[in-house]
């Protein structure tokens, strides 16, 4: 019998990834969305037609249109698709944005969490699911320590964060009272080519393409002082399924462990295009935010000696192939998507 997985919020960047991993190793794989319109059916289907084919996908995908905000619906969610593993990634995922919306955040992020632990908990199900919920670095955002691992200070700076830690609690609530088999992945960032410019890598790519193609003169960025551990989404959700295989139930920091700056950044993208940052590159309060994360790197040596997880991208690599990928989206080949 083929494994059945449930992920939320599978029209995102880890969603999409995953799904087509799972898909490759057999699963049957159900994705939910708030809305499941005929343009997202479409996005989810074009990305997975890249690798599968349309047979592949019409016996191993279904979509589904799911609030998780309301705890029936998604009772009856895991009542009905069953799932053997339960991979919650759906929420609202913008630091910036959840200072202007911070109750939704806290819906999106957090009761979503606990109206499907609740779900899973009900369950009369003989096997229970397993469940990973996809967590943030942003818990330490103020903290001062060099490297964070899953022993580190939590300390959460923004309505997004914690939004994050309170789920991450009730896993471990789940975890221990209930003795459900839950687990936070306490991702670092993560990029790919799925990545929106809403996010700075995704915003630096776009620009730099545009920047190449004559479309714009500049690009205009918020908070240059910072840097981040930027991994590869693909070892990330790699990360995630190792951790929903492993023998016992535990939370897992998924970080590369090396530190660059967003100058870092710039420099690794412009240089693809022949072009140097400095030339281009301007700063507005209109991207800053309220509070900023300076610094996040993480310790992921428990995942690496646990579970043997090794991330496989190299950061130079993964910039230059999201500019010629928006190089590509800009001269109109290629969809974000
Ligand atoms: C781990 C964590 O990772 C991600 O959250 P994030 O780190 O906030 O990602 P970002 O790409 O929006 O910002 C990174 C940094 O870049 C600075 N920055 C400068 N100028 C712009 C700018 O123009 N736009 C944006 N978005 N950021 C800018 C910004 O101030 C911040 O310091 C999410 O996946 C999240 O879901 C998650 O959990």
């Amino acid at each position: 019998m083929a494994k059945v997985a449930l992920i939320t919020g599978i029209s995102g960047q880890d969603g999409l990834i995953l799904a087509e991993r799972l898909i490759r190793n057999g699963y049957v794989v159900h994705g939910t969305s708030r809305h499941c319109s005929t343009s997202l059916v479409q996005k989810v289907r074009n990305f997975l037609i890249q690798q599968h084919s349309t047979e592949e996908i019409d016996q191993q995908l279904r979509l589904i249109e799911s609030s998780l905000l309301n705890a029936e619906a998604a009772k009856k969610l895991i009542d009905e698709v069953a799932p053997d593993e339960i991979y919650h990634l759906a929420g609202q995922s913008r630091v910036g944005r959840s200072f202007e919306i911070p109750v939704e955040t806290f819906e999106a992020n957090t009761q979503s969490t606990l109206n499907l632990l609740e779900a899973v908990r009900k369950s009369t199900s003989d096997h229970k699911p397993r469940f990973l919920l996809a967590g943030s670095a942003e818990i330490f955002g103020g903290s001062d320590e060099a490297l964070l691992s899953e022993t580190s200070r939590y300390a959460p700076r923004s309505p997004y964060a914690a939004s994050k830690l309170s789920a991450q609690m009730l896993v471990e609530t789940y975890r221990e009272s209930y003795k459900l088999f839950a687990c936070t992945a306490i991702l670092f960032n993560h990029e790919s080519l799925l990545r929106t410019p809403e996010f700075v890598t995704g915003k630096i790519a776009q620009g730099v393409a545009r920047i190449a193609l004559g479309l714009d003169q500049k690009l205009v960025l918020g908070n240059l002082n910072i840097g981040r551990d930027w991994g590869d989404a693909s070892d990330t959700v790699e990360a995630m399924r190792l951790i929903l295989s492993a023998s016992h139930p535990e939370d897992f920091v998924v970080a590369t462990g090396t530190w660059r700056s967003l100058t870092d950044f710039l420099d690794a993208a412009f240089r693809v295009v022949g072009l140097n940052w400095h030339d281009y590159v301007e700063t507005s309060s209109e991207f800053l935010r309220p509070v900023d994360t300076p610094r996040l790197v993480g310790d992921a040596s428990k995942l690496r000696s646990k579970l043997g997880w090794k991330p496989r991208s190299e950061f130079t690599e993964m910039v230059e192939q999201m500019v010629r990928h928006y190089l590509q989206v800009e001269r109109g080949t290629a969809s974000i998507e």
